[in-house]
């Protein structure tokens, strides 16, 4: 499903590259990405879905190309980010979710009975005509990862998903990613997230230094922290 083949890059104006001579296939299900701040790690995810291209090499999402091919690959692949405002477009809950429906074409009718089976299956819906905005942050990061699922992404790529989210919520999170069916790559400093992962890759300092078993990549990423 993913390929990354001969991929560095440096961003324009930066000295140092934020990712370094990369080469990765990934077909498992579940992907975990773990590392220091600033190990490049956001910039792999930005690479997926084509919102950073390479400076060198390729990066192939379903056999699509991000460079050449941009615009197919966003349709297929969904990205939660960090930070749910950067995310959130419309005024309210209900509409938000609508937005990225029919931006796919569906139906006005289509559309309102997916964003009312979304909203129920996150506990939203009473926040419907809520005005997003004035969300709390968790209640934010689920719209946001609420309105990415509702387009059924086949890639999703989320980027620190939990960080606001209190431990009812983080766990919601970690079920639903489970029980998703297609290929999620999450990126996280929350460790426990990943332990039930198939694969997990370890990045440092712009190079991916370990790509294994959860357990083993765990132990390694602390063992680089010590
Ligand atoms: N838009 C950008 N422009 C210039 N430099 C950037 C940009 N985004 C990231 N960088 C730099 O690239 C390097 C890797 O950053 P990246 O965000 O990929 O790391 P990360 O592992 O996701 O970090 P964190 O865990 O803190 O989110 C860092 O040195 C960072 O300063």
């Amino acid at each position: 499903m993913i390929e990354v083949t001969g991929v560095s890059h440096t961003y324009p104006g930066r000295d140092h590259p934020a990712l370094v001579d990369l080469d990765v296939r990934l077909d498992e299900h579940r992907i975990g990405v773990i590392g220091a701040n600033g190990s490049g790690k956001s910039t792999f995810a930005r690479l997926l879905n084509g919102l950073v291209v390479p400076s060198h090499g390729t990066v192939r999402v379903g056999g699509w190309d991000t460079t050449r091919d941009g615009r197919e690959v966003r349709k297929r692949v969904g990205f939660c980010f960090t930070d749910p405002d950067s995310q959130i477009v419309m005024p309210t809950v209900a509409e938000d979710v609508a937005f990225g429906l029919r931006r796919r074409g569906l139906s006005k009718a289509d559309a309102a009975t997916r964003v009312d089976d979304v909203l129920r299956s996150y506990g939203l819906h009473a926040h419907a005509d809520h005005a997003a905005h004035r969300l709390s942050g968790g209640q934010k990061q689920l719209l946001a990862l609420a309105s990415v699922l509702a387009t059924e992404p086949e890639l999703l790529v989320m980027d620190e998903p939990t960080t606001l989210l209190d431990l009812r919520n983080s766990r919601m999170v970690a079920d639903t990613v489970a029980a998703l069916p297609q290929q999620v790559v999450l990126l996280t400093h929350h460790l426990e997230l990943v332990t039930e992962f198939d694969r997990v890759l370890v990045f440092d300092r712009a190079r991916l230094v370990h790509d294994g078993q959860p357990k083993e990549s765990v132990k390694i990423y602390r063992e680089l922290m010590a």
